[in-house]
């Protein structure tokens, strides 16, 4: 079982800290009164069913999310200051890159964005060099982004993110569909850049065996925090071998209180 170091104590460096966290989507409520904290410098996993809200979670801690109640502060600020766009780097599930240029053609392009202007020139140019090797793309950075994998194109995704050095990275299901040799290699580069430069990782997932490659987790279901801790006293706490052991246990206990709550709501008065 993989074991990654983590600090003691999460809230005493957090780089988001969520209290009563809520949010309506369409009318219906999708995160319902959430608490919980993401540790600086670590890699912190967002694990849940499909639905559960994990998207939503993030496009709030990001700023895109409206109608966001509760509290909720990312590194240091209110989710959604404009301070805070250049600190924060998000790749979404869709990979959004331009077919018709070149995998350096796209990053030339997003490091203009974020780094305009002559006098830069050089810090474009290390910002890509660094970026393209970041996520093992240097044999294919004349290619056209339209003729790579997919897995390529997420990691094209990935570079985009990583251009402008963010402090906290969230990642949306970064490895759907990947094979197990890159899913490995996306997960060792995430460490890397969490202990290289001590980045903030929030990466989600509904494979639950990345779960155990995370310093720390958030399991979610329906909008709730199911549990909030390192995948070994996860384990530990629910007598499992894995995570996703303790993560049915959890679930299973958390629809039994459902059902009594419900049961008990239905109960005909005396
Ligand atoms: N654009 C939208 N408009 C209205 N409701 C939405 C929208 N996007 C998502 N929802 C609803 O919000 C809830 C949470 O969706 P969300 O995408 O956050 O879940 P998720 O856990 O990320 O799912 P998945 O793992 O499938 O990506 C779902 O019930 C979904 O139907």
């Amino acid at each position: 079982m993989m074991n990654y170091a983590a600090s003691p104590d999460p809230a005493e460096n957090a780089a988001v800290i969520a209290q009563a966290l809520t949010t309506t989507r369409a009318g219906r409520q999708v995160l319902r009164g959430m608490d919980f904290t993401v540790p600086a410098g670590q890699v912190t996993g967002l694990l849940g069913p499909s639905g559960c809200g994990k998207t939503t979670l993030m496009r709030a801690i990001v700023g895109t999310q409206a109608k966001v109640g509760g509290t909720l502060q990312v590194l240091g600020r209110p989710a959604g200051d404009p301070a805070l766009r250049s600190r924060i780097g998000y790749v979404t599930q869709a990979p959004s890159v331009y077919d018709d240029l070149t995998v350096r053609q796209n990053l030339d392009y997003f490091a203009a964005v974020l780094l305009p202007g002559r006098a830069h020139r050089t810090d474009r140019r290390t910002a890509v060099d660094r970026a393209v090797e970041d996520v093992d793309l240097a044999d294919h950075a004349d290619v056209l982004a339209g003729r790579l994998s997919g897995g390529q194109r997420s990691r094209v995704s990935l570079a985009v993110a990583l251009l402008g050095t963010p402090e906290l990275l969230v990642l949306d299901e970064p490895t759907v569909g990947l094979d197990p040799v890159l899913r490995r290699d996306l997960w060792d580069l995430f460490h890397r850049i969490a202990t290289d430069r001590g980045t903030t990782l929030l990466v989600s997932s509904h494979v639950m065996d990345e779960a155990e490659r995370c310093h720390r987790l958030l399991l979610m279901r329906e909008g709730e925090i199911l549990a909030e801790d390192t995948p070994e006293a996860l384990r530990r706490r629910n007598d499992t071998a894995t995570v996703e052991e303790a993560f049915l246990h959890l679930v299973d206990a958390a629809a039994a209180r459902d059902r009594a709550r419900t049961t008990h709501t239905e109960e005909p008065r005396p």
